[in-house]
């Protein structure tokens, strides 16, 4: 089948720069994503975008480029609840992939079963209105009780300001609990205003919270760019992620994006990417937390 990319979509960079930063041994990119290549893994009918094709062995090759030993691929939108494209990059990792699927409650036993012998070890719940169609509540609920059992856990992704109609169907969640990018704070508020309080107190009130540190590239208002060689990149979101690190540094992760869907005004240069993880963790000890300790601890809980 042929896909036609929604317009003014921006492919990933073609040519990522080697980080500056050297990550520490065995670091985990905790998220990233595959898109098809569509003639081999049709994009869902029921998808909000378009992308490039992105796949697995563009991935590993970037994985290999920036210096990470593993990469977590989470299960994007424009493939709704179809994990075919996931699940072969998981396959052909070589043990260095795991997953995060999107599941429907009409999935069988046997299905999660086989995604957990694939590597998956995680459900995500978007909430995010540009990207996915509401799923029921109770839907959710029932999809979160299975997956339990499996030692999985859920991951989350909504808009800063959707969290306190949230707060009661997150805070019901059996499992350890994921929040993408920081659950998308709006930057240009103060980092100790009300609206990223709530978010420290919804992680500080639940500990089986965790939150992945990533996106600068999304949430940045100011810059600059990681383009261009640029070292300082993002600087608006720093005091955000960096705060996050240094109170809760055992229940974070950090992921590069890639491929970075729905960028609209520039692709990150991933390795200048990878150069603003000591802006957020500064120290080596946070810094093995966050890229080593902490993914392990989730996703290759056999080899802690
Ligand atoms: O903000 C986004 O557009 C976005 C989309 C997806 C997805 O389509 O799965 O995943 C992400 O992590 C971020």
């Amino acid at each position: 089948m042929q896909f036609e990319k929604t317009p003014g979509w921006l492919d990933w960079h073609a040519a990522p720069s080697k980080p500056r930063f050297r990550l520490p041994a065995g670091a985990v990119d905790a998220h990233c994503h595959v898109f098809g290549p569509g003639a081999e893994f049709p994009y869902a009918p029921e998808r909000k975008y378009t992308p490039c094709d992105a796949g697995k062995a563009e991935l590993f090759a970037l994985r290999d480029q920036l210096g990470f030993a593993r990469n977590v691929i989470v299960q994007a939108t424009c493939h709704g609840a179809d994990n075919r494209a996931m699940v072969d990059a998981l396959i052909h990792s070589g043990g260095k992939a795991r997953g995060v699927a999107t599941v429907r409650r009409s999935i069988t036993d046997q299905e999660l079963q086989d995604l957990h012998a694939a590597g998956v070890r995680g459900v995500r719940f978007n909430f995010v209105k540009r990207l996915v169609d509401f799923t029921p509540r109770d839907e959710l609920l029932e999809i979160a009780a299975r997956i339990a059992p499996l030692g999985w856990h859920v991951v989350i992704y909504f808009e800063a300001a959707d969290l306190p109609e949230l707060w009661d169907f997150f805070t019901a969640l059996p499992t350890p609990v994921v929040v993408d990018h920081m659950g998308r704070p709006d930057v240009a508020k103060p980092v100790d205003g009300p609206e990223f309080e709530l978010f420290v107190k919804f992680m500080r009130d639940n500990p089986n919270v965790w939150s992945k540190v990533s996106c600068p590239e999304r949430l940045s208002l100011t810059g600059p760019k990681a383009l261009d060689g640029e070292q300082n990149a993002y600087r608006d979101v720093v005091p955000f992620a960096r705060r996050i690190v240094e109170t809760f540094p055992e229940r974070v992760l950090w992921g590069t994006d890639w491929p970075h869907p729905n960028l609209k005004d520039h692709m990150p240069d991933d390795g200048l990417l990878v150069d603003f993880i000591p802006h957020i963790a500064p120290t080596a000890e946070l810094q093995k937390k966050l890229l080593v300790d902490n993914p392990m601890r989730l996703y290759w809980p056999e080899e802690c």
